[in-house]
């Protein structure tokens, strides 16, 4: 893991856009050990078949703790550099929950409401696999940012299969936003609102993320979800 992140630039592209694409974040190398250990069961706590959810098409694992350790270690240093804009837009939300600086803080909050399962997970989609828009929220605690980095090269390994934000203005219809990020980068979004300036201050933008039909090959992602989840 390189983790050369210029993280103020990163923070300032989320304050823009309300998300950011890092790149080689990973090595082709720990994308396809990732992609390996998608067969080593003991890792996982639970595989679900998005088709029989009607969440799409395709398979997903959430890993067990204790996490790998790439995975402890990108949640762990990524979480503080997104704690700021986190609390910035609670604050311009009037929502009142507000983030610890430390990840383990954030775990402990999730446990007073009895959240206490791992969230990230690896996700693996086929020929005419998809990803339903959803939202990634696990109970009443969540952290209003999560990552996603890409495991497959889109064009190479992969056709199709971009990955899709949607953002719900309130009484108008939703803008998505189309993104190819390469093998190996970091996609950071919002996971459930995202603050707009309006006349009367700021409102609620709701976030739905999905990922669009897979043409051809296979694509691999990895989701790491900051908060814990109660089931
Ligand atoms: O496969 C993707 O790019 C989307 C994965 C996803 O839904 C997530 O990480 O929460
Ligand atoms: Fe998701």
């Amino acid at each position: 893991m390189e983790m050369q992140i210029d993280w103020n630039s990163l923070q300032s592209e989320i304050r823009r856009n309300g998300y950011a694409i890092i790149d080689y974040v990973l090595n082709n190398e720990e994308c396809d050990s990732l992609i390996q250990d998608y067969n080593n069961l003991e890792l996982y706590r639970k595989t679900v078949h998005m088709e029989r959810y009607r969440f799409g098409k395709g398979e997903y694992k959430y890993f067990t703790y204790p996490l790998p350790q790439i995975i402890e270690n990108l949640r762990t240093t990524i979480y503080p550099h997104l704690v700021p804009i986190a609390n910035e837009w609670h604050r311009k939300l009037k929502l009142n929950e507000y983030f610890p600086q430390r990840l383990t803080d954030l775990q402990e909050l999730c446990r007073s409401k009895e959240q206490r399962l791992a969230t990230p997970l690896i996700l693996k989609y086929g020929v005419g696999g998809y990803n339903t828009l959803h939202q990634d929220l696990y109970g009443e605690v969540y952290f209003p940012m999560q990552a996603v980095l890409m495991l497959s090269e889109p064009n190479n390994e992969y056709k199709g299969g971009e990955f899709v934000l949607t953002m719900q203005v309130p009484r108008a219809q939703s803008k998505a936003i189309v993104l190819r990020p390469n093998k190996g980068s970091m996609l950071i979004f919002p996971t459930n609102y995202l603050p707009k300036e309006g006349k009367r201050g700021y409102y609620k933008t709701k976030m739905k993320h999905g990922v669009s039909e897979v043409l051809e090959g296979q694509r691999y992602s990895l989701g790491i979800i900051f908060h814990d989840a109660l089931k």
